[in-house]
């Protein structure tokens, strides 16, 4: 293996250090951080995320608070919760864990969160914020990308990025956050409507592959030195993780991100930044 690590468990923790001052800070302030999640139903892989980002709150001394709901849970019920969620004065933020059961209207649900508790920055008003170049909290698992590039070295300003994909979570805002004047980069988004997914990647400097297929990535897509970020989620019949990266990229690329252990770990530290960053605003405001 020729590429260098970008470690994703690392930059969490350093992340998470620093957040567990700041946590300290607003406390003195009389504030406490607060993040609710709401799951609903008992898909094994979004149950073991959610416990994640609940770990990580006790680590950095953020309150939390949990919603589960059982996968029968009707769109009124789930709405409910959403409201409830709204109003609590000790819940400064927030997340629906996605995806949402089938029947669900997702979008729906997204609509009726209150924007200034919208940890993951997916609601319509902190997507268009973004689009508009305001500010917003940033979706997690893109600003991860970011903050993981930047925390290796690796020259965005310029860059010719390829994303594959284009969910709601990634692909849709990650090209929106690279093509800011801060970043910089020039971005070809694919996706399985692509005709020569190849000749795209072979181009890029940078590759954020977020397109949830096995090993997508072959090294003869990659161009020698690239930064391969693999951020996507498929699992074997006992639950392994399959990226969308084949591990024989790492001969040729200059960076690869390991997949578990690089974005995954950054998507939770960036919307425990979320949070902060929302009550550190509400501080300011006082
Ligand atoms: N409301 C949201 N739903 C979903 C999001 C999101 O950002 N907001 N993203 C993904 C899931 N996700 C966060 O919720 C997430 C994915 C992966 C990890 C993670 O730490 N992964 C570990 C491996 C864990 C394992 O072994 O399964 C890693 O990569 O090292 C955290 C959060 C979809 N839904």
């Amino acid at each position: 293996m020729s590429a260098q690590i970008l470690d994703g468990k690392a930059t969490a923790a350093a992340i998470k250090s620093d957040l567990t001052v700041r946590v300290a800070a607003l406390k003195e302030q009389g504030i406490t951080p607060g993040l609710g999640t709401v799951l609903v139903g008992d898909d094994a892989a979004s149950q073991k995320y959610v416990a994640g980002k609940h770990r990580d709150c006790a680590q950095v001394g953020i309150a939390s608070i949990q919603r589960h709901l059982p996968a029968t849970a009707t769109q009124e019920e789930i709405e409910a919760v959403v409201r409830e969620l709204n109003e609590d004065p000790t819940c400064t933020g927030y997340i629906v864990q996605l995806p949402l059961p089938k029947g669900i209207d997702e979008n729906r649900i997204l609509e009726l969160m209150d924007p200034a508790k919208d940890a993951d920055g997916l609601h319509p008003t902190n997507l268009g914020r973004l689009v508009l170049n305001e500010p917003a909290p940033l979706p997690c698992t893109p600003n991860g990308v970011i903050t993981l590039l930047r925390a290796h070295g690796v020259e965005i300003n310029g860059a010719e990025v390829v994303v594959v994909g284009r969910g709601v979570t990634i692909g849709r805002p990650m090209p929106l956050i690279l093509t800011r004047r801060s970043e910089n980069a020039t971005v070809t988004q694919c996706h399985t409507g692509t005709r020569d997914l190849s000749a795209h990647l072979r181009n890029a400097d940078i590759i954020v592959a977020a397109a949830g297929v096995p090993h997508l990535i072959k090294p003869e897509d990659v161009k020698p030195g690239a930064a391969v970020l693999d951020v996507g989620v498929s699992r074997n019949g006992e639950g392994k993780i399959l990226g969308d990266v084949d591990p024989g990229v790492a001969e040729v690329a200059g960076w690869i991100s390991p997949n578990p252990g690089g974005v995954g770990p950054m998507t939770r530290a960036q919307l425990l930044v979320n949070v902060v960053e929302a009550a550190e605003r509400a501080a300011a405001a006082l």
